[in-house]
């Protein structure tokens, strides 16, 4: 089995599992090439109505980038280049013209809730918890999540969400607007297949149409750009020592 699962159903869902367990479906380099051939897959498969981002399992949705992988990158330069990539992969989600869910199955944290972030819907077990904690490891969002979450959040959540950098529950992201559907934790696939029934029944055209709207607003306000000023600001602080021994103290405590 890959680290990646995608598959297609008739219904016009394109199903992206990341499907490492082992490491609550961290996202390495592998990750990040699988994550961007489907993204482009989707934009230009006419038959391809919703993209479901998920995660194997019911521990994890996403633990964000692999720790036991990018702890080798020191300086700026080098956490940049891993950073920029996935930004550019999150911002190819954001402005996919059709609809996509973030179906959080279990634990988003770090980069998993920035991978939330760059969906259309966030739909979740109801037993999850979430959170932006990277204040905790001295870093900000690498990837572009603040940027992203100021246009899907008011100012005042969006900045609550991350500069406590703490750990949510999915009632309280419901509450906040972050969460759009809590879901009883079984079969929480089936669930969302019925949310995106209304959306599945209107054709391709109408849904990209709608999509391409909101892209619009996204380029008028600059979001491509300012999603990289932000990663640059937090490849700054990823050369700190502050940010290198937080990543070893949690690599070591396993
Ligand atoms: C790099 C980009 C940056 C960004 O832009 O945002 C980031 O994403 S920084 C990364 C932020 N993520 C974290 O800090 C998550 C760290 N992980 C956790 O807090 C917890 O693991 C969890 C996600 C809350 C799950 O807790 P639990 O179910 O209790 O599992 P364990 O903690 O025991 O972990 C099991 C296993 O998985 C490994 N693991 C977990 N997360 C990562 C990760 N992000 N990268 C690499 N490996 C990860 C963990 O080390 C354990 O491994 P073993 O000890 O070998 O079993």
């Amino acid at each position: 089995m890959g680290k990646v699962l995608v598959e297609r159903d008739e219904k016009g869902i394109v199903w992206l599992t990341i499907n490492r367990m082992e490491k609550r479906n961290a996202i390495d380099y592998e990750v990040m090439d699988i994550f961007k051939a489907t993204i482009d897959e989707v934009a230009a498969n006419k038959d391809d109505k919703v993209l479901v981002i998920t995660g194997a399992g019911n521990r994890a949705f996403c633990s964000g980038g692999d720790l036991s992988v990018f702890h080798n990158l020191h300086t700026k330069d080098e956490a940049y280049a891993m950073l920029s990539k996935m930004g550019e992969i999150l911002y190819s989600l954001m402005t996919l013209p059709k609809p996509t869910v973030a179906l959080l199955n279990g634990t988003a944290i770090g980069g998993g809730c920035e991978v939330a972030t760059a969906c259309d819907f966030r739909l979740a077990n109801e037993n999850v918890k979430f959170g932006f904690v990277q204040g905790k490891l001295g870093i900000t969002t690498g990837w572009g999540g603040a940027s992203m979450l100021f246009e899907k959040l008011p100012y005042d959540k969006a900045m609550t969400l991350l500069m406590t950098a703490k750990q949510y529950s999915a009632r309280e992201g419901y509450e906040l607007g972050f969460i759009h559907k809590l879901f009883d934790e079984n079969e929480i696939r089936e669930q969302c297949e019925a949310y995106l029934a209304p959306y599945l029944s209107q054709s391709t055209g109408v849904l990209e149409a709608y999509k391409n709207a909101a892209i619009r607003k996204w380029k008028e306000v600059n979001l491509r750009e300012r999603m990289f000023l932000e990663i640059e600001q937090c490849a700054v602080l990823w050369e700190s020592d502050e940010h290198h021994e937080a990543v070893k103290a949690f690599l070591e405590n396993k």
